[in-house]
């Protein structure tokens, strides 16, 4: 074997969207102070995290823990050249995200019938035409928008979701002025064959290059997915400090793949993602201390030593 590298394709750097504060968060059981977001977001972009996603401007009653995502925007010593996106689910998420100074949104569908109508109330066709007129705003207003399609290998409440149909939604949102689509493995439990043939049948469609993976660590192959995709081509990845987060429609599902475990893997294969993973193991230390819960990153458990 010697002379083949196995990792050829990989790229030699990646973009990792920290979503920590939003995906992480949303799921809280209790409310966490503005203050504590802000400085979270802080110091997260302080570490040299290029996207840190900052909230949500989603209704109150369905998800309370990201109320006040205006405040939090409105709120953080905001650094150049860093983004600071938010989620927006319809018009009225759009207009109060706007005046409260964001430059980029995201719109977030999924591949599964169930799962579209538990989180955001509405069939996937619907849910598109919803997102049609937000993202025509967004982009008159020079605001970019990323698309999250959810339950890309598995739905909670209807298992397998077919590849086409994944990929059918993905086209949907790039079509529609979607600058990246985030394909969110909702509940974890995809693994390398499944996650490459889902990403063959979305490459089939949308270009690599606009491609990010989003993979929840319920079932431990996060870390798998991720380096499955990279190997396909796809260049940024998602990913949460301290592992924290899960969906709130997704019962039992825990946080994406922690930032601190995929920086080591990143920097152990000599990929250029230009954070400092020892800022980022302090930000994590930093929430989960307040959070009053251990960290699921097992690289700041294993430096605490
Ligand atoms: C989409 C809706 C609003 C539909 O919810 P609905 O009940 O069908 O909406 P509605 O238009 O009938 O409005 C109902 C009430 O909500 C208000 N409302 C309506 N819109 C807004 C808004 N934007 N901001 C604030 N308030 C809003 C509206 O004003 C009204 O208030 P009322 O008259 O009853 O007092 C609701 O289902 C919702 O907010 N869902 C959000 C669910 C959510 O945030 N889920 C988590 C994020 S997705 C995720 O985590 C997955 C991801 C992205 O990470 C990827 C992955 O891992 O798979």
């Amino acid at each position: 074997m010697t002379g083949v590298d196995l990792f050829a394709a990989v790229p030699t750097e990646v973009t990792i969207v920290e979503v920590g504060p939003r995906d992480g968060l949303q799921n809280e059981p209790a409310p966490v102070p503005l203050e504590v977001k802000v400085a979270l977001i802080e110091a997260l972009a302080a570490a040299g995290l290029p996207v840190v996603e900052a909230g949500s401007f989603v209704s109150p009653k369905w998800v309370p823990q990201m109320a006040g995502s205006d405040a939090v925007l409105r709120g953080i010593a905001k650094r150049p050249g860093v983004r600071y996106p938010v989620l927006v689910p319809n018009l009225k998420g759009f207009e109060a995200a706007y005046a409260a100074g964001a430059e980029e949104i995201a719109v977030f569908g999924a591949a599964s019938e169930t799962f579209s109508q538990k989180n955001i109330n509405c069939s996937i066709e619907e849910s598109l035409e919803r997102f049609r007129p937000v993202i025509d705003k967004a982009l008159a207003h020079d605001v970019r928008v990323r698309g999250y399609v959810s339950c890309v290998v598995d739905c909670p409440y209807e298992g397998p979701i077919a590849p086409a149909a994944v990929a059918g939604v993905a086209r949907r949102l790039f079509e529609m002025g979607c600058f990246e689509i985030s394909l969110g493995d909702t509940i974890g439990t995809g693994t390398p064959r499944r996650t490459a043939a889902m990403l063959a049948a979305v490459m089939a469609e949308v270009p690599a290059t606009a491609l990010a993976i989003h993979a929840h660590d319920t079932y431990g192959q996060a870390l798998a997915n991720v380096l499955t995709a990279l190997e396909l081509g796809v260049r940024v990845v998602d990913s949460s400090v301290a592992g924290l987060g899960g969906c709130p429609y997704a019962k039992g599902a825990s946080g994406n793949v922690a930032t601190e475990d995929l920086l080591f893997m990143l920097d152990g294969m000599g990929v250029r993602t230009g954070v400092d993973l020892d800022a980022v193991i302090r930000a994590g230390e930093a929430i989960c201390g307040v959070l009053g819960r251990e960290t699921r990153s097992k690289v700041a458990q294993a430096k605490r030593g």
